[in-house]
Order: C-alpha cells, then sequence, then structure tokens
C-alpha cells in the first residue's frame, strides 16, 4: 500500500520533534517531507544563547544532522520557503516554484522576532537575536565594534547581553518597565536579579522608551523619548516574538493571534494541523519548548491515529540561562485577587523564595539565589496539591541546596521540564540500558536534549543511581563546545604528542570547528605558553584585545597607559616625565588606581608606541592576564605600628614576578601589620607582617566574588615569602582552568591540596625550577613594541585587525 504523504513547513524545533514521535510510533506509516527556510538541518535554538556566552559552538547544537533526515527517509529541501498552501487540491507551493501533495500538512512556521517600528530600525548593525545568522552577525560586530544595545530586559535580552559582555562588549540594556522580566518576576526578584547582572556589568537604562535608531552609515546610538540618547554600535532588539501566521492566513486557515487549533492542533481546515510557536490552542500561544513538545507528542499521536489524550494547555515555568544566576519561575507568579503567598528573603544569602497560593493550593512560584526547589514545586502546581504544614517548615528551611534533591524526588517527578521525562524513566533507562553518562541518558530519554538546565539532576541520577559504579570523570567540564576534552586531556596531550601551536592542537585534537572559538583560542595560547616557555611564541590573534595591544581600551575607543611603579612607590623624575606625556599628548585625566599606580586615561591608539617611549618606564601590565600590582603599605619605615618592611618586600616580589604570565589577572599586596592597611586579606597573595614573620594569605578577591584569602602558612623571612608564593605562583600556572582566578582555583582544588604539593621540598624545587625559567623568558612588551617598527606598523597603524576583539 502507498505511504501517506506527511508534509511539515518548518524544521524547527517544534515541528522536527513532533516528526520524531510519529517515527517513534510507526517508521512506515508516512512519505515525509520537510520544508525549511533556514539552510541548516534542525538545530537547538535555545543554544544560540550559550554560543553567544562562548560556552558552545554553532556545531555543536545541531540535533538532527543530515544522516537523521537521510536514515529516515525523509526529504529535506532547505534554504526554500513554503509561500502558499491550496487546502483543496491539497497542495503547496515553494519560493522555488516547487510544487508538493499532501495528505497531511504540519504547519510549524514557529514566530519571527518584533522589531520596533521605530525610524532607523532597519540600519546596519540593528538585529533580532532569533537564528544563527543573527548569532553570528552578533559575533562577528563584536571583532569590530565595542557599544552595545540590547532593548528588551526579559529572557532573550538578558541572555542576549550577557553573551555580548562575554564578547568583551560593553553592554547597555534598555527596558521599558522600571524592572526586569516582568513577565517571569515580581520586583523583588528583579531587583535581585539586576543587582546580580550589574555586578557582572550589565549597565541598565529603566522605564526608557525608544523613539529613534540614529547614525549615518550604520547604526550609532538610541535616541529615546524623553529625549536622552545612548551610543551604540549594535542595537538587538529582544522585545518579544510574534507567531509566524503570514503564510496560514494567507492560504485561508483561520488565525487569531497564532493559527488557532483545537485540543489535537487541528486547524479549521481538514488535513492541516499546526504546532509550535504558530499555534494559539484555547487562547494561549506558548513562547517555550515544553508545552510544544506536549503539543507535538499528542499530534504524533492523533496523526497515526492512535487515541491519544487531548492537550489541555501547560503550566510553563522558565528559568535565565546566564551563569551566575539562579531565577525560576512558575505559574501564577504574582499575587491578585483571591490569592496570598509565602515568601522567605534572606537578605545575606541573596535567597528569595515566593509561593502564591489560592484555596490552599499552589499556583506559581519566584525563586532567586536558590532554585533547588523549582522542579518540585512545578510538580506541586501540576498536581495541584494542597499547601500542608510539612511543605511550610521545609519552605522555611534555608539551606534546602545542602540536600541531595534527587534522593527526595518522586519517580513521577519531572526531571527535565523541557521535555517531560520524569526521575522514574531516567533511572529505568539507565538500569536498562545501562547508561553512563548524561549524553547517553539524553540520547535515550530526551532528558537534558534542549536548554540544559537539568543535566545537573541528571548526573545526580546517574550517581544515585549506579552508585559506587558511577564514573566522575565521565562528567568532565570540557574546554568548551569545541572540543569533548576536558583541559588536563588537553594539556596531556599537548605533551604527549608534542604540539606547539594552537592550530596544530586544534587539528590533531579533532577540533570540532576549524578556528575554535573565542573560549579555547586564548586558553590554548596560554597552556601552549605555560608549557614550553621561551620556546612558543605568542600567537597574537589567539590574544584578547587588551593584551594584544598592551593597554586597556576604554569605553569611548581610547586606551590606558599604566607605567609599572614597583610597590606603589615612585619618584620626582618619574612624576615629572608621566606630567610633561600627559601633557604634551593632551591626556585627558590622569588617575591613581585601586592598586596604587598611575594611570593616562583617554590615549589615543595610534599615540601609545610614541607614549611608551618617552616615559621610559617598563609596562605596568594593567591589561593583562599575569601579576598587576604588589600594593604595599608604608610599613616599619615610617609607621609607628609596622613590624616589618612591608615597601622592601613588595617591590622585592614585584620584581620577580612581573611580566608572569598567569590563567587570570594576579593581585598582591603586602602589610606590614594585622591592621592590613594594603588590604592583603583580598589579594591572591596577601601578606601580612606579624612578630617575628610574615603570614601568607591565598586565594582572595576584592571583586565581585567577594572572598577572603586563606592563611596557607607563617614563615619568618622576606626569602621564604618569596620562595612560597613562587611555588605558589607556578602551582596555580600548571593546574587552573584558564581564566580561573586563585579564589575559585583555591576552593576548587582545596587549600590542603595545594599546601601538600608546595610544602614538599622536592615538588617545591621543581615548581621553582619551572617558574625561573618561565620568567626568563619575559621582556617588556612596550620596550619590543618601541623597538620594532613592524609590530607598530601592524598593531597600531593598520588595526583592523582580523583577529577577535574579546575581553
Ligand atoms: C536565543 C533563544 C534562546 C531561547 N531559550 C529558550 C529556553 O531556554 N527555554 C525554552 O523553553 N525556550 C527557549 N527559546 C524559545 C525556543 O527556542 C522556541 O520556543 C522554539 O524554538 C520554538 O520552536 P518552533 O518549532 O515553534 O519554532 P522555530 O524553532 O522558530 O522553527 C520554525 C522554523 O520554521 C521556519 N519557517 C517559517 N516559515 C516557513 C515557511 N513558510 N517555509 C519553510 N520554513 C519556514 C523558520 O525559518 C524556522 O526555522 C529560546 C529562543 C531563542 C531565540
Ligand atoms: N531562558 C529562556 O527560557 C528563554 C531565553 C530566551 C528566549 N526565550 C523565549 O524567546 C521568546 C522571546 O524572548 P523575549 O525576551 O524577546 O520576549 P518576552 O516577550 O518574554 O520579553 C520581551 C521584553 O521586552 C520588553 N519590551 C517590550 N517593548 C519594549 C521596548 N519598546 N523597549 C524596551 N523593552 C521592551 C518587555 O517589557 C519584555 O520584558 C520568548 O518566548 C521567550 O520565552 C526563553
Ligand atoms: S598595615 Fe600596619 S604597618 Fe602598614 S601602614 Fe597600616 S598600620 Fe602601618
Ligand atoms: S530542563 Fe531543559 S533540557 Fe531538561
Amino acid at each position: 500500500m502507498e505511504k501517506k504523504k506527511l508534509v511539515l513547513i518548518g524544521n524547527g524545533m517544534a515541528g522536527v520533534r513532533c516528526i520524531e514521535e510519529i517515527l517513534k510510533i510507526d517508521r512506515d506509516l508516512f512519505d515525509i517531507t520537510i520544508f525549511g527556510s533556514e539552510p541548516h538541518p534542525n538545530y537547538n535554538r535555545i543554544l544560540l544563547s550559550t554560543v553567544l556566552q562562548g560556552d558552545t559552538s554553532i556545531a555543536d547544537i545541531t540535533m538532527n544532522d543530515w544522516d537523521w533526515y537521510r536514515n529516515n527517509n525523509i526529504r529535506l529541501f532547505v534554504g526554500e520557503t513554503v509561500v502558499q498552501i491550496d487546502k483543496e487540491k491539497q497542495q503547496l507551493r515553494t519560493d522555488k516554484g516547487r510544487t508538493v501533495s499532501y495528505d497531511e500538512l504540519i504547519i510549524a512556521t514557529g514566530s519571527k522576532p518584533f522589531m520596533l517600528p521605530v525610524p532607523g530600525a532597519d540600519k546596519k548593525g540593528v538585529t533580532a537575536f532569533r537564528d544563527i545568522k543573527d548569532c553570528e552577525m552578533m559575533m562577528e560586530y563584536a571583532k569590530t565594534y565595542k557599544k552595545a544595545a540590547v532593548i528588551g530586559g526579559g529572557l532573550l535580552g538578558l541572555e542576549a547581553a550577557r553573551g555580548l559582555l562575554n564578547l568583551g562588549m560593553e553592554v547597555d540594556v534598555i527596558h521599558i518597565f522600571d524592572y526586569l522580566m516582568e513577565r517571569q518576576l515580581d520586583p523583588t526578584a528583579s531587583k535581585l536579579l539586576q543587582r546580580e547582572l550589574e555586578k557582572q556589568g550589565m549597565n541598565f537604562l529603566l522605564k526608557k522608551e525608544t523613539a529613534e535608531i540614529f547614525g549615518e552609515n550604520r547604526v550609532e546610538g538610541v535616541r529615546f523619548k524623553d529625549g536622552t540618547e545612548i551610543a551604540a554600535d549594535l542595537v538587538v532588539m529582544a522585545v518579544g516574538i510574534r507567531p509566524n501566521i503570514d503564510l496560514a492566513q494567507e492560504s485561508g486557515i483561520a488565525v487569531n493571534r497564532g493559527i488557532i487549533v483545537n485540543d489535537y492542533l487541528e486547524t479549521n481546515v481538514p488535513h492541516i494541523y499546526a504546532v509550535g510557536e504558530c499555534a494559539e490552542h484555547r487562547g494561549v500561544v506558548y513562547g517555550l519548548v515544553a508545552p510544544l513538545y506536549e503539543q507535538g507528542k499528542v499530534l504524533a499521536e492523533a496523526i497515526c491515529g492512535i487515541k491519544t489524550h487531548p492537550y489541555e494547555g501547560s503550566v510553563v515555568s522558565t528559568q535565565l540561562k546566564v551563569s551566575g544566576v539562579d531565577v525560576f519561575s512558575a505559574g501564577e507568579f504574582m499575587e491578585g485577587e483571591g490569592t496570598s503567598s509565602i515568601k522567605v528573603y534572606d537578605e545575606l544569602r541573596g535567597v528569595y523564595k515566593k509561593v502564591v497560593v489560592r484555596a490552599g493550593k499552589i499556583v506559581g512560584a519566584v525563586l532567586f539565589g536558590d532554585t533547588s526547589e523549582g522542579r518540585k514545586l512545578l510538580e506541586m502546581i501540576h498536581r495541584n496539591e494542597p499547601v500542608s504544614d510539612a511543605f511550610q517548615l521545609s519552605f522555611f528551611q534555608a539551606n534546602s541546596t545542602t540536600q541531595s534533591t534527587v534522593a527526595t524526588m518522586a519517580d513521577t517527578d519531572v526531571v527535565c521540564g523541557c521535555n517531560g521525562v520524569t526521575k522514574g524513566a531516567i533511572c529505568q533507562a539507565i538500569v536498562e540500558h545501562g547508561l553512563r553518562t548524561v549524553e547517553e541518558v539524553r540520547d535515550c530519554t530526551n532528558a537534558s536534549r534542549s536548554c540544559g538546565g537539568c543535566k545537573g539532576l541528571v548526573a545526580e541520577l546517574l550517581e544515585y543511581t549506579l552508585g559506587e559504579t558511577f564514573d566522575k570523570q565521565a562528567m568532565k567540564e570540557t574546554v568548551c563546545g569545541c572540543t569533548t576534552l576536558s583541559r588536563d586531556e588537553v594539556i596531556a596531550e599537548i605533551k604527549a604528542k608534542k604540539l606547539k601551536y594552537v592550530k596544530e592542537v586544534m587539528s590533531v585534537l579533532g577540533w570540532k570547528t576549524e578556528e575554535g572559538c573565542s573560549k579555547c583560542r586564548p586558553a590554548l595560547n596560554y597552556y601552549l605558553s605555560m608549557l614550553y616557555p621561551g620556546e612558543y611564541v605568542d600567537e597574537l590573534e589567539s590574544r584578547f584585545v587588551n593584551e594584544r595591544l598592551h593597554a586597556n581600551i576604554q569605553a569611548d575607543g581610547t586606551y590606558s597607559v599604566v607605567p609599572r611603579m614597583y610597590g606603589g612607590v615612585t619618584t620626582a623624575e618619574q612624576l615629572r616625565k608621566i606630567a610633561d606625556v600627559a601633557e604634551k599628548y593632551n591626556v585627558p585625566m590622569i588617575k591613581l588606581t585601586g592598586g596604587q599606580r598611575i594611570d593616562l586615561l583617554g590615549v589615543k591608539k595610534e599615540d601609545l608606541p610614541r607614549i611608551w617611549a618617552e616615559l621610559d618606564m617598563p609596562s605596568g601590565y594593567a591589561y593583562a592576564k599575569a601579576l598587576r600590582t604588589v600594593k604595599t603599605c608604608v610599613g616599619n619605615q615610617f609607621c609607628r605600628f609596622g613590624t616589618q618592611d612591608s615597601t622592601a618586600l613588595g617591590i622585592e616580589m614585584e620584581k620577580k614576578f612581573e611580566r608572569l604570565n598567569t590563567p587570570h589577572k594576579v593581585k598582591m599586596a603586602v602589610s606590614a601589620c594585622p591592621r592590613n592597611c594594603a588590604e592583603s586579606g583580598i589579594k591572591d597573595v596577601g601578606i601580612v607582617g606579624v612578630d617575628g614573620g610574615w603570614e601568607i594569605y591565598v586565594g582572595g578577591n576584592g571583586g565581585t566574588h567577594l572572598r577572603a584569602g586563606d592563611l596557607l602558612c607563617t614563615v619568618k623571612t622576606a626569602e621564604e615569602v618569596i620562595e612560597m608564593t613562587g611555588a605558589f605562583l607556578q602551582y596555580y600556572r600548571e593546574s587552573a582552568n584558564y581564566l580561573e582566578r586563585t579564589s575559585k582555583w583555591v576552593e576548587r582544588v582545596g587549600l590542603e591540596h595545594i599546601r601538600e604539593v608546595i610544602f614538599a621540598p622536592e615538588m617545591r624545587k621543581q615548581l621553582l625550577e619551572r617558574l625561573e625559567q618561565a620568567l626568563r623568558a619575559t621582556t617588556d612588551p612596550w620596550k619590543e613594541i618601541v623597538e620594532t617598527k613592524e609590530l607598530q606598523e601592524t598593531l597600531f597603524t593598520n588595526l583592523q585587525a582580523k583577529v577577535p576583539v574579546n575581553r
């Protein structure tokens, strides 16, 4: 018997999932054809945020590759748009003039990003954030331009903003309301979120309505209805989406906001169905995958002629995909008539939890800072569960994160919200199919296949189910999405195979992308330079812009110059030179830095080499992943409390370790007594003078993640301080992940472990030998550029470098 012809319009997440469900039911029922306007096989749109944030690559987000279509005998037409449906003849026509008939037709055309209809919205440099093309455009822009404006402080806008920050851009988020994510959060959670994102570097302009996007040939800024304006090289519109219904409407299918469907996803036209963001069910259009996948399952069963439950709508929950921020929202998250709420607000821990209750049952929830109860709350909402005394008690117990979440879950509890996979289903699959990794669970059950937010829970379930046989190694963190190897594996391979160049590492170790990404290139460059001191030639194109130009780029595109002043001590002669240079080159601002140095701000790029030459002082490395400064207090030379000569030790340390490249920046301080005027407690290495010696603190941080340093040891002499600091630094260089500050590294590997390594005389000796080798290979970069004409030309005159501009 001839198979029925099934055609899918829209090769996106909802439509293809529905096809997968159909194939699961009966592979041979239909002759399937799929049309997709985009030139790609089906990919995970959700992970575009992760691609922009540098955590994965475009190559990694394909969900069904070309082979999948071939193996399932699906005719696929990509880059081809269906422009007409003839419902009488049961035929459709594409923009390439192709005509195809159908017995059953599924429309899954998704949404279109809403572009504000303001003057200038069509200018070069204005984009939506919806597909691979938009994502690539933003990544390309970030290589050349500096200032981004994101219009819309919803989920998409904030995820885009985080990505652009990661790409080295400065980001203003423009939001029309007075608080962010008003569609998911209440004002309290929203303000906590804003505070956290501001710490990450985002700038918010609230209650701002865009009037115009201006610029000559391309976008130069955004003007608001209140008359104010901001500069911008890139404008990202993230102000919501509109169901893509044009084709259906023009073909005479009933539409409202979306294509109207019943509980079996049928439109008003026989044999035509709609699923996904383009469909409107009981007056609701969904914009998250979980409900779309539920729809797809119902439609698949219905279309295959299986008796199925009707689709009755979904309670949705959301989580923001920005690292370091835990936010969860579900159901009716705002109190209203007939509802009351239970709230817990722990200002110290930055945790806020709220559940909204109607007639004794939970109908909504908002969590900030600790979202571990999100899944459980969502289940309670789904099951219409009453609020018991036991629930209230556990809700008020703040430290729920310390418990293993999976152990307390019921088998029917959903672990993966996007794909509706329960704990029971995952455990059963692990046992029945002998699954060992998150990826295997994903391939078998779909859990963690969409936003990836449940990966942690899936890993916990593996550990919980497999017990001792669980292989933690399999859960490794890879360098980035371009490889399946972890940092340690990459380093081991580099050593074993004696790989010497970034490109060589990528090629020999089977990188998925030819060029790598902004995460792996600088990391590989660092690992190679650490492994082959004096031999490896630094690859400029793999460096972040500040390190390439040996100066920090400023908000207005100018640069800053910070000369080295050992221990924060200067002379009249140095000050005179600095003043002369500042006058001669019209330096608009001279400022003292937090690290006790002088910063010449607002310097033009082309003036940098001349200024360095005239200053004739070493680079202060204020831009580098290296030792920045050693801050010192005045010490016993002048201070009556001083027990030691902190200034002399600070100068000695700075002279010793300057220019040493490290996984991230390193700050040091020396105070001559426990009053700690140089703030030694919040430095990567902080030295405090005590009676008869020095205390060495490590892993302190005064930045976003405030952390007091741990006492590593107490020593008697300045020589011992230098020796212990050197061993600590070298071990950090050799074992930390690139871009991991000492504060994180110390926490990850543990102080005891660090002590075990560097207190062992033989290991310390070896570390110090390798450190000396690395130090011998360093040179002053400013001097090198001043003395090398070619470098000046390539870097400072011919600066449309084809290399990434990153942070
Ligand atoms: C950056 C980003 C992050 C997101 N993060 C999350 C998240 O964390 N969690 C979550 O649940 N959701 C998230 N979403 C939303 C989620 O991606 C969408 O809900 C989902 O992709 C919608 O699936 P769909 O199949 O309905 O539409 P789409 O995935 O948009 O697919 C529709 C496809 O149809 C094609 N098409 C349209 N018209 C035609 C035509 N006439 N002919 C042929 N082809 C056509 C389109 O080109 C498109 O490829 C995110 C979205 C974005 C953009
Ligand atoms: N983590 C996730 O679940 C996730 C991530 C990204 C996108 N998405 C989905 O993708 C879709 C698009 O996301 P979105 O954030 O664009 O949609 P959205 O509708 O959720 O949010 C748009 C935001 O833009 C604001 N806005 C509207 N007009 C504005 C204006 N003129 N100026 C400034 N702000 C304005 C709105 O107040 C709203 O907060 C949604 O369906 C969303 O659920 C989900
Ligand atoms: S840390 Fe102690 S010695 Fe140094 S300046 Fe402060 S009080 Fe004086
Ligand atoms: S919760 Fe999104 S993939 Fe599991």
